[in-house]
């Protein structure tokens, strides 16, 4: 049997820190969604489990892929050796604050699951996907949430409509370092405060509230990496883009709803740019 995935992309409507946790990890709210923007996932039979990438040279093959990781999670959970050959069309930039790869995990685990006459319920799926990565969980459903905790806890609501410009700058940022420069933070916000401010006028189409209540404080990261990507933010403003957000650890900054802008002012700059909609 043949399975053609999608695995899109999420931008982080906001993020708030609210503190360091014993396990080294970061206490935070976010609101993310996801974006029309896809790799694609391809499982055909085989005699064993091969994974083969396009459009990327860069990443790994082996157990480092968090592809190859969701299959032996699969794998310890079930029982079930996966025989597949996953043909991985990237198109989702790397290290972007794009979720990429842990889309690819999350529908990597939902597709080894309608192959396999689906041994894991719903709940089971999420619990795997905590231990591939803090995004992970999020991809299972994905739409619109609200996650707290690392990342792992999620309330989901109905998606939203609404447009996004997406830039891409062409470099790209480890969330590892991000989160280790970050300085001190401990907000006192919750899930309703979230509710509030983020998906209250989104859903109701209230877009210029929504941009002034837009926050992600890993924007305050010492790394040089976020140093570049706020000078990306700066230029925006300069093309007349005044509220525009680094998405999650960086590199992609968006914004929202800019439909009557000149693109001519972002053509033959050191990024690409596309017009996308959340799904
Ligand atoms: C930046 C976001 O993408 C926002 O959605 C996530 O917080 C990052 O999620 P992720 O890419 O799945 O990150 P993980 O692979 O879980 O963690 C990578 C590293 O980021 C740091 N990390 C991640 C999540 C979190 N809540 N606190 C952290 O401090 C940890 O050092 C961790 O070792
Ligand atoms: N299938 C994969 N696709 C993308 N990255 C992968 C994959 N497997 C492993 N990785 C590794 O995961 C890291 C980045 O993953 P990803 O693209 O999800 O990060 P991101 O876009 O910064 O997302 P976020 O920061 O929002 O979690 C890179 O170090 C990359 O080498």
């Amino acid at each position: 049997m043949k399975l053609i995935i999608p695995s899109p992309a999420k931008i982080n409507l906001s993020l708030w820190i609210k503190g360091k946790r014993k396990d080294g990890y970061h206490e935070l709210i976010t609101v993310m969604h996801t974006i029309n923007l896809y790799d694609v996932l391809y499982f055909l039979p085989s005699d064993r489990l091969e994974l083969h990438i396009e459009g990327n040279q860069t990443l790994p093959l082996g157990s480092s892929n968090l592809i190859i990781k969701a299959c032996r999670l699969f794998r310890e959970k079930t029982g079930i050796n996966p025989k597949v050959k996953i043909k991985l069309e990237k198109n989702i930039p790397i290290g972007a604050g794009l979720g990429g790869g842990s889309s690819n995990a999350a529908n990597t685990l939902k597709a080894l699951n309608t192959l396999y006459g689906n041994p894991l319920s719903k709940e089971e799926l999420f619990e795997l996907a905590e231990n591939l990565g803090s995004d992970v969980p999020f991809f299972i459903r994905g739409g619109l949430a609200i996650a707290w905790g690392r990342g792992e806890k999620l309330k989901f609501y109905s998606p939203a409509n609404f447009k996004i410009l997406l830039i891409y700058p062409y470099f790209s940022c480890s969330t590892a370092e991000v989160y280790q420069k970050l300085l001190q933070i401990k907000r006192e916000i919750s899930v309703e405060d979230a509710e509030r401010l983020i998906i209250s006028p989104l859903i109701n189409g209230n877009f210029e509230e929504l941009k002034e209540n837009l926050v992600n404080d890993l924007e305050k990261s010492e790394s040089d990496c976020v140093k570049k990507v706020l000078k990306i933010k700066e230029e925006l403003k300069e093309l007349g883009i005044e509220k525009s957000l680094m998405s999650g650890s960086g590199s992609c900054v968006f914004s929202i709803d800019t439909g009557d802008l000149n693109t001519d002012l972002l053509k033959n700059k050191h990024w690409w740019f596309k017009f996308l909609s959340a799904i």
